[in-house]
């Protein structure tokens, strides 16, 4: 990568239209202004005053012509060697390279294409800065990341930007070795971690229930590595977890778990190393590989003027699972998890606890074949963290791979088969836990994790 590279882009194509609206836009101020110019010259009659009144009137006027309705025009993006720089109007984006997870040219029919500052669409978590609906290129980042835009902190996991030359806006951006620079249209589908295969399933109809025999494997991965500089946040790790079988995924706070997970549903790109889900490679058979995945974050995102019921009818629409079906399953989840009194309060209004249920229950929907769970039981009370215990071993049962990431060891130890210990990126052990038990002659999954954790760090 060549050091101190900057490259800048404009948008400067459909400037024309831009200028029929901020014509159209400036002649009602000056209409507006006009009126209060000749109220004042004839209701004022304190020349001082007067003067005064004129002066704000016009300034005011002009600044929101000239420092705010054509500030849009001034866009400007510019990719360096460590970052990339996005101007719109008053507001500067800076995001570096390795936080972008995926760059695409989209054709969409926007809402607003005349924006005259950055807008916020809160379900999608998206920037908009856009003034067309020509030459849209968007960025996908790889997780929510927190943007100052109109005097508030935003969290944004996706940019929308115009650019006059998009392709050699993604050739600059390619020079980043962790880049993925998917053409695809596969960017909405890690817009919101709980549903993060929509997009997916939307298009491979209903053919996701495919048939998976017990025991074959679900997960595999060969050397899979993520680096934030020189830092390696996950380095080299292999897993290999079944059909069957629930999964328990330990570590300390910043082993590399959700670093890991997020690789393995697409969310970060590996800096090394393959994931195969069902078989299929993450990377060149996206699709097929997240057909059959259900996944929930550490923070679970839901819709929150939707009520409960009518964000799990969304996903189902959206998983395309037909209808009867979709209701049953929706009452069947909504019951089990206790949420059936409160299925018609507005998502926002739940409890967290309630949340992480509810977009559990999303992500079961359409029955998936690999359940991947990231702390699903951190907030829950007793009676629910029990309900899904019960419910991991019952999908265990039904042939589906759960694999979960865990503190609470002692939970581990009781619904998971198999577990793998993650210290400072690293596996450190894996294996049945009464074998990693007699391995290092303990009496529990705890004293298993301290013992081999601590050894680990002596030895590094
Ligand atoms: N986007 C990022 N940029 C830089 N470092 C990161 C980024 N994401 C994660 N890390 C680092 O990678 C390491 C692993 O983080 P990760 O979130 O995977 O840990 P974890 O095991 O899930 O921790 P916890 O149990 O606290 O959730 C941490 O040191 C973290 O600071």
């Amino acid at each position: 990568m060549q050091e101190n590279r900057k490259q800048i882009f404009t948008y400067t194509r459909h400037r024309q239209d831009c200028y029929r609206f901020v014509g159209t836009f400036s002649a009602v101020l000056l209409f507006e202004a006009g009126v209060w110019i000749v109220l004042i010259l004839f209701l004022v009659s304190n020349q001082l005053l007067k003067l005064m009144l004129l002066a704000v009137i016009i300034l005011l006027n002009l600044f929101t012509v000239f420092g705010f309705i054509l500030m849009p025009l001034w866009t400007k993006h510019t990719v360096t060697s460590a970052k990339i720089i996005l101007r719109y109007g008053y507001s500067v984006l800076e995001i570096p390279h390795q936080n972008i997870l995926k760059a695409q040219p989209v054709t969409e029919r926007l809402l607003r294409p005349y924006l005259v500052r950055m807008e916020y669409e809160v379900m999608k978590q998206r920037l908009v800065a856009t003034f067309s609906a020509q030459k849209l290129v968007l960025l996908q980042l790889d997780g929510p990341h927190s943007f100052r835009v109109n005097r508030k902190q935003l969290q944004a996991r996706q940019i929308l930007i115009n650019l006059d030359q998009p392709e050699q806006f993604l050739a600059a951006l390619d020079l980043n070795p962790g880049l993925d620079l998917d053409t695809q249209h596969s960017s909405a589908a890690a817009a919101i971690p709980s549903v993060q295969s929509i997009a997916v399933e939307r298009e491979r109809q209903q053919s996701h229930q495919e048939q998976v025999p017990l025991g074959s494997l679900a997960i595999q991965t060969e050397g899979l590595s993520r680096h934030y500089g020189d830092f390696a946040a996950v380095l080299d790790v292999n897993l290999s977890i079944h059909h069957g079988e629930v999964y328990g995924f330990l570590g300390a706070n910043g082993a590399g778990k959700s670093t890991t997970i997020k690789m393995l549903v697409g969310l970060v790109t590996p800096t090394s190393g393959t994931v195969l889900l069902n078989g299929h490679n993450l990377r060149s058979e996206e699709k097929a590989a997240k057909a059959g995945l259900g996944y929930v974050s550490d923070q679970a995102m839901l819709y929150e003027r939707l009520t409960g019921r009518e964000f799990l009818s969304f996903l189902a629409h959206l998983h395309n699972v037909a209808e009867p079906q979709a209701q049953n399953r929706i009452n069947h989840y909504l019951k089990l998890l206790d949420l059936d009194a409160q299925a018609d309060r507005l998502c926002g209004s739940y409890s967290f606890g309630m949340k992480r249920k509810l977009a559990l229950a999303g992500a079961l929907l359409h029955a998936p074949s690999i359940v991947i769970l990231d702390e699903p039981l951190n907030g829950l009370d007793p009676r629910s963290a029990r309900k899904l215990k019960d419910l991991f071993l019952e999908l265990a049962a039904n042939g589906v791979a759960v694999l979960l990431s865990i503190h609470d060891l002692a939970t581990a130890e009781e619904v998971c088969q198999r577990v793998g210990i993650i210290h400072h990126g690293q596996m450190v052990a894996e294996g049945d836990v009464a074998d990693l038990r007699h391995r290092v002659d303990a009496h529990n999954l705890e004293e298993v994790f301290l013992q081999l954790t601590q050894e680990a760090e002596a030895g590094a």
